[in-house]
């Protein structure tokens, strides 16, 4: 069976680890290199001794240039702003490119400096990303050589809200956002925060309005406005959201509520009907009507599990999403999209269910 050689850069990172233990069980991956700086010359199983015996690479220290020689399919695991250059050396290359960071999902470059402090140093690069949601981006992964993988907060809150934008069921300026996230979404590098006695039996707000994810989660629900509706689009109104992140002592998962006040008078059954018929086919997405979403039913899976109700009283859709931030937030929903890319079926290598507990 043929394969395709792959590389991961930041491989040494939280995603990027969830990357190569994923890609060491695909049937058609080859890993080629997997990088790092501070950890160049050691055995990734060093670091990762659950990767023992599975992967016997060891990190490298590569340059763009170096690192696009060495795979057909570059992920990059790297921090916001440290993505530009790989992915336009993997470009130029002919590569594919599946970026997890920010770089290139913001369409508007004044955008991504306004929330990144830094100027985009490849804006031209930026239409040829697609954001690598595949329930709602499918047909355009498949045909792109860039895919900007969508941050943890986002695909949560994305997938929970997508079918009340697009069937104009919600109010655009009336979506507030409760997300609560574990610390592994803050990556792996030693903070105050993220330190045991500090983090461990608290539960804290952070960012309240402020957070990066908040023009990511805007553009593409506006991208979405009325498009299952009958009128014509015309004019669209921008979606805004309040979003408010919360750190809990989890090492992993996100819960993530969302409140819309609702325009029409749809009762609970047809609501669920509109979110079946919307995800209908979607092997990621569960739809729970008799459960609550938890990210522990989630935990290490490539699922979205989403629950809706109303509040009919108050006047509210109420959706809960649960996802792992790791996987579908990230090394599970950047390999769909490669799976997509180069053709092979969506859920290759990410079939496995979740761990419990
Ligand atoms: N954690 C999460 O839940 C999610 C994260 N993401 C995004 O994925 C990316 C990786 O996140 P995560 O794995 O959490 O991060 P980590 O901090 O755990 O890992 C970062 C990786 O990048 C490398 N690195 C750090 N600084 C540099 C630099 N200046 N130049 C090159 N490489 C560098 C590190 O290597 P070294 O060993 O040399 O330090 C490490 O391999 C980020 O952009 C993040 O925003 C996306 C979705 C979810
Ligand atoms: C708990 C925590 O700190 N989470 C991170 C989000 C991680 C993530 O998925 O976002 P990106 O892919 O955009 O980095 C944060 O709030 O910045």
């Amino acid at each position: 069976m043929t394969s395709v050689r792959v590389a991961v850069a930041g491989a040494s990172g939280y995603t990027g680890a969830e990357l190569v233990r994923l890609l060491s069980q695909h049937p058609h991956v080859q890993l080629t290199a997997v990088t790092s700086e501070k950890s160049a010359g050691a055995a990734i199983s060093a670091v990762y001794p659950h990767l023992q015996g599975i992967v016997p690479l060891s990190f490298e220290a590569l340059a763009p240039e170096a690192l696009t020689e060495r795979a057909d399919v570059l992920f990059l695991a790297l921090p916001h702003t440290k993505s530009m250059d790989p992915v336009a050396s993997g470009l130029k290359a002919g590569k594919r490119v599946v970026d997890l960071s920010a770089d290139f999902r913001l369409k508007d470059p004044g955008t991504y400096e306004t929330w990144y402090q830094t100027a985009h140093a490849h804006p031209q690069l930026i239409k040829d990303a697609v954001y690598g949601l595949p329930e709602l981006h499918r047909s355009a992964i498949k045909q792109t050589r860039l895919v900007a993988s969508p941050g943890c907060y986002p695909t949560a809150a994305i997938l929970q809200l997508a079918p009340l934008i697009a069937h104009g069921l919600v109010a655009a300026d009336s979506i507030v956002i409760d997300a609560k996230s574990g610390i592994s979404g803050a990556g792996r590098s030693p903070a105050l925060p993220y330190h045991f006695p500090e983090a461990h039996e608290s539960l804290e707000p952070y960012k309240i309005g402020q957070h990066r994810h908040i023009p990511e989660i805007e553009q593409e629900l506006t991208g979405l406005v009325g498009t299952r509706t009958q009128a014509t689009r015309g004019e669209v109104a921008p979606v805004t959201v309040a979003f408010t992140p919360h750190l809990v002592p989890m090492n992993r998962g996100i819960l993530s509520t969302a409140y819309a006040r609702m325009k029409g008078q749809l009762d609970i059954a047809e609501l669920r009907t509109l979110y079946r018929d919307f995800y209908k086919g979607e092997r990621f997405v569960r739809l729970l009507e008799g459960a609550m979403p938890n990210p522990r039913h989630v935990r290490g899976a490539n699922y979205c599990d989403i629950a809706v109700h109303l509040d009919r009283r108050a006047g509210w859709v109420v959706t809960v999403a649960a996802i792992d931030n790791l996987i579908k937030g990230a090394a599970g929903q950047a390999i769909q999209a490669m799976n997509l890319m180069l053709g092979y079926p969506e859920e290759t290598g990410l079939v496995a269910p979740g761990i419990y507990p």
